[in-house]
């Protein structure tokens, strides 16, 4: 494929992201001010906010009421004991599961309950499972170029031909995940913590603005976990990132030296407490249902 038609087809996948974006765009939310379609406004500061957000499933509520606000630029921690909710609530965000009621816009302007799990996944906001999911067989190169190809058709796909930009683009991914030194390794071989980092870079290769990650070092070893912690502050401010995690050393590695940063903990569905994670940890509500068992 030509640099000249990978550059159209480029500009097609952004057009389709703008109108998957504009159509969920909320007029009354951005009153009076001017919003480019597609783009994702944060000029009010959040860039996820979640109201008043109840699921149930048959009558049992994994999310009672929850209301959340994450910040451009945040690392938020989410912790909170076995079925308090913290799945599902990433399953709103993303699209996979309805609300019965409540509010979930991505910057103050993209109502994400109108949109479909396929569109919520055009436009910036990247999930990574807790269970690495790379392509076993290809390798750590391989696997972060595929990350570009997604919405490719498969033509497309076998024609496609990497731009200097998008090498240079997977160079600088291959060293924020530690694995420049792996790149030709066949993915199968890596560490469990390497398949970690690679899904990770394979989620930054599409530039999400937010990034979810759910229980991101579990069954990483202590070396791997300090790794991702440097990896995720790096992260932090260019990209928005919330982490669920129950690994309490893993979060103060994320929030040591910033008193101010906010941990929130979710109880039954809500969220019982938010705060600095010195604060979260000495409030005696969270003792009792979570840090105390
Ligand atoms: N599809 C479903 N059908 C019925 N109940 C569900 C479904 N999904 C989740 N639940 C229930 O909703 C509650 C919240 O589950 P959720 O998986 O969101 O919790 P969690 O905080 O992620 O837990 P964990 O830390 O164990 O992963 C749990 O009681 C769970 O059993």
């Amino acid at each position: 494929m030509t640099p000249e038609l990978m550059k159209a087809g480029a500009k097609i996948r952004e057009e389709h992201a703008k109108s998957v974006a504009a159509k969920a765009v909320s007029g009354g939310a951005s009153y009076g001010r001017v919003v480019t379609p597609g783009e994702v406004d944060t000029a009010h500061g959040a860039i996820l906010y979640l109201d008043d957000i109840t699921v149930s499933f048959d009558g049992f509520k994994a999310l009672n009421a929850l209301s959340l606000s994450i910040s451009a630029g945040e690392l938020r921690c989410i912790i909170g004991p076995n079925g308090a909710g913290k799945t599902t609530m990433m399953d709103v965000i993303t699209g996979k599961t309805r609300p019965d009621a409540g509010k979930a816009f991505f910057g103050s302007t993209i109502d994400l309950l109108r949109l479909r799990e396929n569109q919520i996944a055009t436009i910036g906001i990247g999930r990574k499972f807790q269970k690495p999911t790379v392509f076993e067989h290809l390798s750590v190169f391989e696997n972060l170029e595929l990350a570009l190809k997604t919405d490719h058709g498969v033509r497309a796909s076998m024609l496609f031909r990497l731009t200097g930009p998008q090498l240079d683009r997977i160079g600088e991914i291959l060293t924020l995940i530690h694995l420049k030194d792996h790149a030709q390794r066949t993915a199968g071989l890596l560490s469990h913590g390497q398949k970690q980092w690679l899904e990770i870079g394979m989620l930054l290769m599409q530039d999400p603005k937010l990034l979810l990650l759910d229980e991101p070092v579990a069954g990483m070893t202590d070396e791997e976990t300090e790794r991702t912690a440097e990896l995720f502050l790096s992260l932090e401010g260019s990209h928005s990132l919330v982490v669920v995690e129950h690994d309490m050393k893993f979060i103060g590695e994320l929030t040591q030296g910033k008193a101010n940063k906010k941990v929130t903990v979710l109880h039954e569905g809500s969220v019982l407490a938010e705060g600095s994670l010195k604060d979260v940890q000495a409030n005696d509500k969270v003792v009792e249902v979570y840090l105390g068992r």
